[in-house]
């Protein structure tokens, strides 16, 4: 027996005076928690202090900017010491033969520091934040720190120098109440940490999602700690843990190379909706990383413009295929025109004139620059006040009458300027384009077939630009035009979650914010988007990151193997070369399937929710996005406390009962899910299977189908072969 696991789950052991119970060493361990908890409180008070009174500021003007850096490193020190909300200090320990990690040290060293200094061995705790004492000796390492590194990677076949790992269990208060333990160095295979795992998955879920660190698994570990060079695609089934590894490399990426990615422009996540940004909002600040920009696409590419609008799949398509770039590209041009006339710059008395054949030379000189269209509109008013200092500088008078900035501010130069190079605003170009059937004929001559062209036509014609309703699609040719007229802020690196769902034009518009690299994270078989582009490859190819690497990840976190093995069921149908994910849990009562009368459906969604409710854990209630209303009256009918997830973001700290729409079920979880009629998701739209899909792989303990119509064929019949 090499797995020792001890649990003391009473959280009233916690209590003044009931200690007694507790283990002793799990008493050692508790206290230590609380010297370290004290110790980080103390650091952060200091620096607190320190930036309060100025202490260590210069007082000379010279200092300002001195000062100004110190403040910013004091600011940014505080959120790193901040404590983890009524997360545990450290989760997993090391423990080393003596001398192996820490100096040997004077006596009084080993005295002080008794608790990771014993004379039998030198033990590492590994935690969300590092933590010092007073002479700068680590009490707890952070979980990116070289020294933790052993904790996710060593094995029995290389305990890279650890004799013992442990890993501590908590209860809900964050109490510590467990450890196990295994000897890696008596070189024996076993379960290795599984019970800690399994008991952490199966924790019910409350609120936003967690962070893992406590738990990443070596598989996941290697695409955390990937170096910030590589940009990374991972192809995953639900619940293999990839936007946790999103996420987790995030915060790493922050660890090792802050510097640079703040140079480059920072970082950011970008998502689906905001209902799952709500729901991982919480994951990159619990590991101390508040500076990450957290966007959903339409955020990204609308600047500020929201979405009113789906377009049918063949113009959701045709909108997301890359060819568009090329008529935004030529409808932009077509803006710029010769003057057709001569251009004359009264100056002093005297005028000086640039013929028509001269200015169209100008402009294809700057045109075939191939530069920034406002750059472009620069540089031309530029050539044309040189243009016109030139002809003064040879006119053989004694002084030259202007310089170029003022030819370049004069009024005709100006006007000039203005009807060869009109200035654009992105979003009336793309109206424009979109609605007059006339310039996108133009603009899409040889492109778009015609009847393509009828299939993006927006008609009837909006009023005015205002009168307008976009759609998400319509936003990525905005940040096409956008991008055209002016370069935009880049990002040093971006997390790009559910990947699968992004159209050609919508990874143009990711790429361009790119200063280096991205995680690229996805699953082919939730792909539900028309415009989705299906192939990895293809995908990085879009990103502008063809050397991008694929990875896959396997094994599933999430789901009993029960549910998985019922999903799979669709897999042939929606993505015949994806494998669903390998489950380490089993739970026989996990899928439950009722056939109702249609008459009797509210009633049996109200008895299996109150059924889940009785039980511990949140419960997500998913339907068909038509369904909701009569959902929802039937849930306010009968009592429930809920929530209604809507596309703008809900609190989903507030209710244990989410009704869900299936739009927007991607990505989130539940400890229980209830799918309301499969055929009504199914049935919805194109990729209605894989749409079903999504739905049925939300769950982490149990899933309860609620039917009167015939379920989908797929789900009705035994897999030829079940795994
Ligand atoms: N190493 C781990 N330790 C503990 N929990 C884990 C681990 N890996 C993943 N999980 C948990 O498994 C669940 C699924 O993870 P996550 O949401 O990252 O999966 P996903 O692959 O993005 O799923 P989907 O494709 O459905 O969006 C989460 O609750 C996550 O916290």
């Amino acid at each position: 027996m090499y797995l020792l696991l001890t649990v003391r789950s009473n959280t009233t052991m916690h209590q003044p005076g009931q200690d007694d119970a507790v283990e002793p060493e799990i008493r050692a361990e508790r206290d230590y928690m609380d010297t370290c908890r004290a110790t980080l409180t103390r650091m952060r008070e200091e620096v607190q202090t320190m930036l309060a009174t100025g202490a260590g500021e210069g007082d000379a003007i010279t200092d300002k900017y001195f000062n100004h850096v110190l403040r910013q490193f004091q600011v940014q020190v505080i959120k790193e010491l901040s404590d983890p909300d009524g997360a545990p200090l450290f989760f997993g320990r090391l423990e080393y033969p003596p001398g192996e990690v820490y100096d040997s040290g004077t006596d009084r060293d080993r005295a002080t520091r008794a608790h990771t200094h014993t004379s039998s061995s030198d033990l590492v705790y590994v935690g969300r934040r590092g933590v010092r004492d007073d002479d700068g000796e680590p009490m707890v390492v952070d979980w990116r720190a070289p020294l933790a590194r052993a904790f996710y990677e060593a094995s029995y076949q290389d305990p890279m120098g650890v004799r013992v790992r442990r890993r501590y269990g908590f209860d809900h208060s964050g109490v510590l109440t467990a450890y196990e333990d295994e000897p890696l160095h008596l070189q024996v295979a076993s379960a290795s940490g599984n019970g800690l795992l399994a008991a952490e998955i199966e924790r019910p879920r409350k609120g936003p999602m967690r962070d893992i660190v406590a738990t990443i698994q070596p598989e996941q570990m290697v695409l955390v700690r990937a170096p910030l060079e590589r940009t990374l695609c991972i192809q995953g089934a639900p619940g293999t843990g990839k936007t946790a590894v999103g996420l987790h490399r995030l915060a790493y990426l922050l660890y090792a190379e802050r510097e640079r990615l703040r140079k480059e422009g920072g970082v950011a996540v970008v998502g689906p909706n905001r209902s799952f940004l709500s729901y991982i909002h919480n994951v990159l600040p619990a590991l101390g990383e508040v500076e990450a920009i957290q966007t959903t696409i339409d955020e990204l590419t609308g600047s500020g413009i929201t979405v009113g609008r789906v377009d049918a799949p063949r113009a959701a398509r045709l909108k997301g295929d890359a060819r568009m770039a090329e008529v935004i590209q030529r409808h932009l041009r077509s803006r710029i025109q010769p003057l057709g006339e001569t251009l004359e710059v009264k100056y002093q008395h005297r005028t000086w004139r640039v013929p028509g054949e001269e200015l169209a030379r100008e402009l294809d000189a700057v045109v075939s620059r191939g530069i920034d269209y406002n750059a472009g509109r620069e540089l031309l008013a530029e050539r044309l006040a040189l243009h016109v200092l030139r002809q003064m500088e040879q006119s053989g008078t004694s002084a030259v009458p202007a310089t170029r900035q003022q030819l370049r501010r004069h009024k005709a130069v100006s006007r000039a300027v203005r009807r060869m190079w009109p200035t654009v605003d992105p979003t009336r170009l793309i109206f424009d384009l979109l609605t007059n059937q006339a310039h996108l004929a133009h603009a899409a001559d040889g492109i778009l077939s015609p009847d393509e062209q009828q299939a993006i036509l927006v008609q009837p014609r909006p009023r005015s630009v205002h009168a307008m309703t976009w759609s998400s699609h319509d936003l990525a040719l905005l940040a096409e035009a956008a991008a055209l007229i002016e370069r935009p802020a880049k990002l040093g690196h971006v997390v790009v979650d559910e990947a699968q769902d992004l159209s050609p034009m919508q990874l143009r518009a990711i790429a361009r914010r790119l200063a280096g690299s991205c995680t690229v994270l996805g699953d082919l078989a939730q792909a539900t988007s028309p415009a989705a582009v299906q192939d990895w490859t293809a995908v990085l190819t879009h990103l502008d990151r063809p050397d991008g690497q694929i990875e896959e990840l396997t094994r599933g976190y999430r789901l009993p193997a029960e549910v998985i093995d019922y999903a799979a069921r669709l897999l042939p149908h929606i993505a015949p070369e994806i494998r669903g994910p390998a489950s380490f849990r089993h739970s026989a009562d996990a899928l439950r399937i009722t056939q109702t009368a249609p008459e009797e459906t509210a009633k049996a969604i109200i008895a299996t929710c109150a059924g889940a409710l009785a039980e511990e854990g949140s419960v997500g209630l998913i339907a068909a996005d038509d369904d909701i209303p009569e959902i929802h009256q039937a849930l306010s009918d009968s009592g429930f406390q809920h929530t209604v997830l809507g596309p703008n973001g809900t609190d989903l700290d507030t209710a244990r009962l989410t009704l869900t729409p299936v739009t927007l079920a991607k990505g989130l979880e539940f400890d229980t899910v209830v799918v309301v009629e499969p055929s009504r998701i199914a049935e919805a739209e194109d990729r209605g299977l894989q749409r079903l899909y999504v739905a049925l792989t939300r769950a982490v303990s149990n899933l309860h189908i609620i039917h009167a119509d015939p379920l989908p064929e797929p789900l009705a019949q035994e897999p030829a072969m079940s795994r």
